[in-house]
């Protein structure tokens, strides 16, 4: 049976700030840190082993798939980045406070550009200072100026169809350490869960949710470590 675990990265320094991020590279905060420690431990003493590893371009999902695979002495996996697998783009509304957001335009206008399945925020205006247009990761890719969870979902399936499910297939041990959203476009393929359900699924930093699989890579089971 193909084992997959998925992992959401631990807190970032704007989660803690509560700051809108998206493709925004943030680190870890301290407590970031030791939540990537803790998914390491919980998984080595429950005797998980990964022979294959994915992340996104963001240094809060490679860090804290690092950090886990320190405490599991797997260093040595493979890893595979891609910016497929990072968080969505979160627009215009990148770098702003999520509570102020929400006093100027309402909680419910700020609930859609969150948690809608298919509207995405405001643009991120040409020039912004969290435009990545010139960043050297994404020279080959046009990067979105906002996005959906709908668009999310349409570049993270890809993705899983080919590159993750054939690891899997081969019978690979797969970790994947990734993002608040690519997470749940990813969780909602594998569950089945509908487009109005979605949005009510939110998935905590740092706790390693596994999924057994059938040979048809659909869900048998999904639980968090924790609580087994
Ligand atoms: O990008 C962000 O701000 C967070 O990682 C996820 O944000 P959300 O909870 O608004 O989806």
């Amino acid at each position: 049976m193909p084992t997959l675990v998925l992992i959401r990265h631990g807190q970032s320094e704007w989660n803690l700030e509560n700051r809108f991020t998206g493709w925004w590279d943030v680190d870890l905060t301290s407590k970031g840190v030791a939540e990537a420690g803790e998914a390491g431990k919980l998984l080595a003493e429950k005797g998980f082993d990964f022979d294959m590893t994915f992340t996104s371009f963001q240094k809060r999902a490679i860090k804290t798939l690092n950090i886990a695979l320190e405490v599991m002495d797997r260093l040595w996996l493979p890893t595979e980045k891609d910016w497929r697998l990072n968080e969505r783009h979160y627009g215009g509304l990148t770098g702003l406070d999520k509570a102020e957001t929400a006093a100027k335009h309402g909680d419910e206008q700020v609930h859609i550009w969150r948690r809608s399945f298919d509207t995405p925020p405001p643009e991120m205006e040409p020039g912004s200072k969290f435009d990545l247009k010139k960043d050297r990761r994404y020279a080959d890719i046009d990067i979105p100026s906002t996005e959906s969870l709908k668009d999310t979902i349409a570049r993270v399936l890809p993705y899983w169809e080919n590159r993750i499910v054939p690891e899997l297939r081969a019978g690979q041990r797969v970790l994947i350490s990734a993002h608040g959203n690519s997470l749940r476009a990813l969780v909602k393929h594998l569950s089945n869960i509908p487009d109005d359900e979605i949005t009510g699924l939110e998935i905590p930093t740092g706790q390693p949710m596994v999924y057994e699989l059938d040979d048809d890579m659909q869900a048998k089971e999904r639980y968090y470590l924790h609580e087994r």
